[in-house]
C-alpha cells in the first residue's frame, strides 16, 4: 500500500474534556450570530458590582460613590463680602459719585475668618476683606477701588445697590440638599465639593484589578530587539491597559504569552489569585493555532460566540478557576481588541465599579460624507468629529473598515455606530458616536 496518503497510525488522543456551558447564554439569531446588546447585557449580567468601602478624598478621583451624600452646611456659610472694602448700608451711597462723594467714619475691621466686632450701624462703615461675615445691619460693600482707602474716614466716589458684592447663605448649595446620588463618578470638582462640606473620606467601589495577557507566538515586546522581521510588537496588551486605567481600573500587564497550550493555562493560572478580571487578546479565531479557544474550557465554564458586529466578532467569555474569576477574551486584531474594549469590557468595569451609565452615551452627528454599512452586523467605524462651517457637529470616517488599521484608530477621537439594518448613511444624514477623547 502506498505511503502516500495514508493516515499515520499513532496513540489515540486523549478526549479533549467535556466543556461546562455557562448557564443563559443568549442564542444566536438566523445568522448564527448573537446580538450586540444580547452579548454585553449577558456580560453584565456575569459579574457583580465590588464590594464598597470607605476611602480618602485623594484616593477616589474617577471612582462612583455608592451613597447618596447630603449637604450638612450651607455654602455660603454665612453672608459675607466678594470684595477687598467697606460694608455700608446702600442706602447711605446710593448717590455717591466722584462729584458729590459721601464720606462715612470707618468703625471697625473685619478680616476673613473674623466676626464683625458689632452690627454696623446707619452712616458709619466698617473695612472687610474678600471672604469675612457681612456685619449685621450692612447690605452693600463697596471695593476699595471706589474709595480714597480711608482708615478713619472713608470718602466714597461711586454709587452702591442692595445687595451689592454681598455672597449670600446657601446661596450655591443648601444645607439638606442631596448633592451626590449613588452611582455619580467623582472627578477634582466633586472631591472640592465634598471637601468643602468637610468631609474626608467617602464610601465608593475599588478600582477593579484587572490583569491583561495576549496570546501569539508572533508577538514581541517593545523595547526588545525582535527575533525576525516576521515578529510583531506587542500593542494589545499596552492598548488594554492603558485603556482600562483610563477606565479607572488597577491594571497589571502581564504581556504576551505564546500558543503553548501549557504555558497558557499557567500564566493565567498564576493570575488567578490577583484578578477581578482577566483580559485576553487572540485566539478565539478559527485559526490552527487559536490556543484561548482551545484551553480555556479546561481552567472553568465559558461561553465563545459570533457577535453581530465589526470588528469584533469572535467574543469569548469565562468563569474560571475556585473563585469563578471572569474572563473576557478578545479577538487579536488590534481594532477588534479596542472595539471589544468599549463595547463590552468598559461596560463590565463601571458595573463593578458601580458607575452609571454603563455604557457609553451616544451622540448625534452629520455624516460629512457617505458611509457604507453591513447590514446585519453593527459596525464600530473609527470617526473624526469636528464643528462644520455652520456650526454643527460632523463626523468623517479615519481609514477603513480593516481591523489591523492601527494607525488610524490612534488618529480617531470618536467611534461611529452605524446600525444592523443600515446599508448606507447619506451624506448630511444623522448618525451616532462614541466620543473617545477630549483633546483631538
Ligand atoms: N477562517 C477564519 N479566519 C478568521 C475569522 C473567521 O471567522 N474565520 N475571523 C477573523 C476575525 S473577524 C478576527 S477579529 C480574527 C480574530 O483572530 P484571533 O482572535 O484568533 O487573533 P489572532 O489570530 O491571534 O490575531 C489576529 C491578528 O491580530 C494580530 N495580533 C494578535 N495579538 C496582537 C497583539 N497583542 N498586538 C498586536 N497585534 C496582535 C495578529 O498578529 C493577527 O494579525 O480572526 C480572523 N480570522
Ligand atoms: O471581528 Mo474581526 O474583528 O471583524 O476583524
Amino acid at each position: 500500500m502506498p505511503l502516500f496518503g495514508r493516515r499515520k497510525t499513532t496513540e489515540p488522543e486523549a478526549p479533549a474534556p467535556e466543556a461546562v456551558p455557562l448557564p443563559g447564554a443568549p442564542v444566536a439569531g438566523a445568522n448564527g450570530m448573537r446580538s450586540v446588546d444580547d452579548h454585553r447585557d449577558y456580560l453584565l449580567s456575569m459579574v457583580a458590582e465590588l464590594p464598597p468601602f470607605r476611602q480618602q478624598l485623594l484616593d477616589v478621583i474617577d471612582l462612583s460613590i455608592c451613597e447618596d451624600v447630603v449637604a450638612g452646611l450651607n455654602l455660603p456659610g454665612f453672608d459675607n463680602s466678594a470684595m477687598d472694602g467697606y460694608a455700608v448700608l446702600a442706602a447711605d451711597v446710593e448717590r455717591a459719585s466722584a462729584g458729590e462723594p459721601v464720606v462715612l467714619p470707618v468703625v471697625g475691621e473685619i478680616a476673613a475668618g473674623q466676626a464683625a466686632p458689632h452690627p454696623l450701624a446707619p452712616g458709619t462703615a466698617m473695612k472687610i476683606m474678600t471672604g469675612a461675615p457681612v456685619p449685621e445691619g450692612a447690605d452693600a460693600i463697596v471695593p476699595y477701588e471706589n474709595t480714597d482707602r480711608g482708615d478713619v474716614d472713608v470718602t466714597i466716589v461711586a454709587a452702591s445697590e442692595y445687595g451689592q458684592h454681598i455672597r449670600r447663605v446657601g446661596e450655591d448649595v443648601a444645607a439638606g440638599s442631596v448633592i451626590y446620588r449613588a452611582g455619580d463618578q467623582l472627578g477634582p470638582r466633586d472631591i472640592s465639593l465634598l471637601a468643602a462640606m468637610g468631609i474626608d473620606a467617602v464610601m465608593v467601589r475599588p478600582r477593579p484589578r484587572v490583569v491583561v495577557i495576549s496570546t501569539g507566538s508572533e508577538l514581541a515586546e517593545p523595547g526588545y530587539l525582535r527575533e525576525s522581521e516576521h515578529q510583531i510588537y506587542d500593542s494589545n496588551s499596552f492598548l488594554l491597559a492603558a485603556a482600562c486605567r483610563a477606565a479607572g481600573a488597577q491594571v497589571y500587564r502581564v504581556g504576551r504569552v505564546g500558543d503553548d497550550p501549557d504555558a497558557v493555562k499557567e500564566v493565567i493560572t498564576d493570575q488567578l489569585i490577583r484578578a477581578d478580571l482577566i483580559l485576553t487578546t487572540g485566539g478565539v479565531s478559527q485559526g490552527d493555532y487559536d490556543v484561548i479557544k482551545q484551553v480555556m474550557p479546561e481552567l472553568g465554564r465559558t461561553d465563545f460566540a459570533a457577535v453581530a458586529m465589526q470588528p469584533g466578532k469572535p467574543q469569548g467569555f469565562g468563569l474560571i478557576g475556585e473563585d469563578e474569576v471572569p474572563i473576557i477574551m478578545m479577538p487579536g486584531n488590534p481594532v477588534s481588541a479596542f472595539v471589544s474594549f468599549e463595547v463590552f469590557v468598559r461596560p463590565v468595569l463601571r458595573k463593578m465599579m458601580g458607575s452609571t451609565p454603563y455604557v457609553r452615551t451616544e451622540l448625534h452627528c452629520r455624516a460629512a460624507h457617505a458611509m457604507p454599512s453591513i447590514v446585519g452586523k453593527r459596525q464600530f467605524a473609527r470617526g473624526h468629529v469636528s464643528v462644520g462651517e455652520d456650526g454643527h457637529r460632523q463626523v468623517s470616517l479615519v481609514g477603513g473598515h480593516g481591523s489591523h488599521l492601527l494607525g488610524d484608530l490612534a488618529r480617531a477621537n470618536a467611534l461611529v455606530v452605524l446600525p444592523e439594518d443600515t446599508d448606507l448613511v447619506g451624506v448630511g444624514d444623522e448618525v451616532s458616536v462614541w466620543m473617545l477623547a477630549d483633546h483631538h
